[in-house]
């Protein structure tokens, strides 16, 4: 057998070991860049926080990884330096509000779907890591239809678009959904109208989406409801804090706090239970990834992934 062979193996026996606990994956895309999906990411992800699972939040996000600035947060190292070795998801995470983990990564979340097997060995050790210590993985994403996006929202559970009322948001979360329907074989969409007045409004917007998605696709879209425009939003991300954190009371909150209700309750027919699994077999399955033999690095936890 050749090293490459064997060292594939043992990275599939790991990557299966990943597949444990019933982690929640959730990707907030959109397609057009401004709707919200880093306030999005954010407030939910403390709003879910808040009543009581562990969340982790990737900033994905590599044209303008932002998550840390727009929450006070200074990261000092990104994921790139977890692929390299240097060092370990611990070091890197930052800690948010209501304990939400931050997981930096800026320009190496492009490199995160074009890694060499020294590198799918990192990745895999850290959301091992991660694995242990959360219950919700979300993940903000770049806006467009870059590859790179794209592969990473599709290796998502549940896919949350986050839509606002301009054609152009329309259009852009279309072609997202076409994109990830035909060349990913993905289905089910949930969509959040930001930015809205009312629901009636928010469900007018979504009407459009569904409209022009029923014509040309078969694809499933289920509205989860809508954020309000709200002044006390633009006022918490001046102060570099979370709205939910900042002003819990206001109008976008309070819409944060019913959405994280409801997200508990999104349980995926396709295996919940793998989800993390899954998310990280679809980065590695890149076919840009290149095959080159690593070199021997075992944590206790891979030894023990090895031997099943
Ligand atoms: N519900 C809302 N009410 C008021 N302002 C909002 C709301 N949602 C987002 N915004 C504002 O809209 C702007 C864009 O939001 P955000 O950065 O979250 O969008 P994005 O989709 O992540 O952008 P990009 O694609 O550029 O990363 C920010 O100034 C943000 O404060």
């Amino acid at each position: 057998m050749s090293g490459a062979k064997t060292g594939t193996n043992t990275l599939q026996n790991r990557r299966r070991a990943l597949g444990s606990g019933a982690i929640q994956v959730l990707a907030i895309t959109g397609g057009k860049g401004g709707v919200g999906k880093t306030s999005v990411a954010i407030n939910l992800a403390v709003a879910v926080a808040k009543s009581g699972r562990r969340v982790a939040l990737l900033d994905a996000d590599f044209g303008l990884a932002n998550v840390d600035v727009m929450l006070g947060l200074r990261a000092e190292r990104t994921i790139e330096q977890v692929l390299d070795g240097d060092c370990s998801l611990r070091d890197i995470m930052l800690s948010g509000p209501a304990g939400v983990r931050i997981i930096p990564s800026a320009s190496g979340a492009r490199r995160l779907t074009r890694l060499n097997e020294f590198e799918q060995a990192g990745l895999i050790r850290a959301f091992d890591e991660l694995s242990q210590q959360i219950d919700v993985l979300i993940v903000d994403t770049a806006a467009g239809i870059a590859d790179a996006v794209l592969r990473v929202v599709s290796a998502s559970q549940e896919i949350l678009l986050v839509l606002c009322d301009e054609p152009s948001s329309i259009t852009d979360a279309y072609a997202m959904i076409k994109v990830l329907n035909q060349d990913f074989q993905k289905v089910r969409f949930r969509v959040l109208v930001n930015k809205a007045d009312s629901e009636p409004e928010a469900r007018l917007v979504f009407e459009k989406l569904r409209g022009v998605c029923e014509r040309f696709l078969e694809v499933s879209l289920l509205f989860v409801g809508y954020i309000p425009s709200d002044p006390a939003l633009l006022q918490s991300v001046k102060k570099q804090r979370a709205v939910v954190d900042a002003s819990p009371g206001s109008a976008s909150s309070r819409a944060f706090f019913r959405l994280a209700e409801q997200l508990s309750g999104w349980r995926s027919r396709e295996r919940p239970q793998a989800a993390l699994a899954f998310f990280v077999d679809q980065l590695l399955s890149s076919e840009t990834t290149e095959l080159v033999a690593p070199p021997a690095v075992k944590s206790s936890s891979e030894e023990g992934a090895d031997a099943n």
